[in-house]
């Protein structure tokens, strides 16, 4: 197993993140993110686009997940092409998180591959069913994550992390990284119990935002502000 694999072995990965359009939208907003993940105790960071995997790179010494995000008509793709996964490594991303869906330019296989052997770098594949989870493992992918769980039509739609997939996959061999609204200590516990190998937690501890609309939605004036 490549050294980077046993960093991440049995921690918390924090999703440094921030769409267009949000206050914390800034290559220094997001690497400060990454300070709190590194000072808080965490084994690795997960970053969107090569310029914010830059400044986290420049600001702490964790391992970084890169990807990039692309939108689709439905949602965003995960690092769907090899020239935004090329761009990632030069960044300095440690790992290359990409789309297993069967959604990316190239087949899985031949993008997992390509990254493993080209670019010298582990990949961490994101799907949302055990079908693409099994795919991606034996097609050589490093972690396979459940990232798009309940953001594909062929995946359960839920609000709270899908911890069936995770234990299935960790049951059929596959170094499984949970990932996808795990909001709670209970959470990231039920994660591990259910055999994952790391967790990744992003809106729950990066994202204020989010979380003042949630806690704010609850008061009696929430609705009508
Ligand atoms: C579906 C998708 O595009 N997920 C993205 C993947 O990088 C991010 O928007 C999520 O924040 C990340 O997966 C962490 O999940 P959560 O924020 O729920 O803890």
């Amino acid at each position: 197993m490549r050294p980077v694999l046993t960093k991440l072995a049995g921690g918390l990965v924090v999703s440094c993140q921030a769409p267009e359009g949000h206050p914390l939208r800034s290559p220094d907003a997001i690497a400060r993110l990454a300070a709190c993940a590194e000072l808080g105790g965490a084994a690795a960071v997960r970053v969107n686009h090569p310029d914010d995997v830059r400044a986290v790179k420049a600001a702490v010494s964790l391992p970084v997940i890169g990807l990039h995000k692309v939108r689709a008509d439905d949602r965003y793709l995960i690092t769907p092409t090899w020239a935004l996964a090329e761009a990632l490594a030069e960044a300095g991303a440690d790992i290359i998180a990409l789309e297993a869906t069967g959604r990316a330019d190239v087949p899985v296989a031949e993008f997992a591959g390509r990254v493993r052997a080209e670019l010298d770098r582990p990949v961490m594949a994101d799907v949302a069913t055990l079908e693409q989870g099994e795919a991606a493992w034996a097609a050589g992918a490093d972690l396979v994550a459940s990232t798009l769980s309940g953001y594909t039509a062929d995946s359960p739609q839920r609000t709270d992390p899908d911890l069936a997939l995770v234990a299935r996959l960790a049951a059929a061999g596959v170094r499984t990284v949970a990932e996808g609204r795990l909001a709670t200590a209970e959470h990231v516990s039920a994660a591990f119990a259910a055999g994952a190998y790391a967790v990744v937690v992003g809106t729950a501890i990066t994202d204020p935002l989010a979380l003042t609309r949630r806690l704010a939605a609850a008061t009696p004036t929430g609705t009508t502000r």
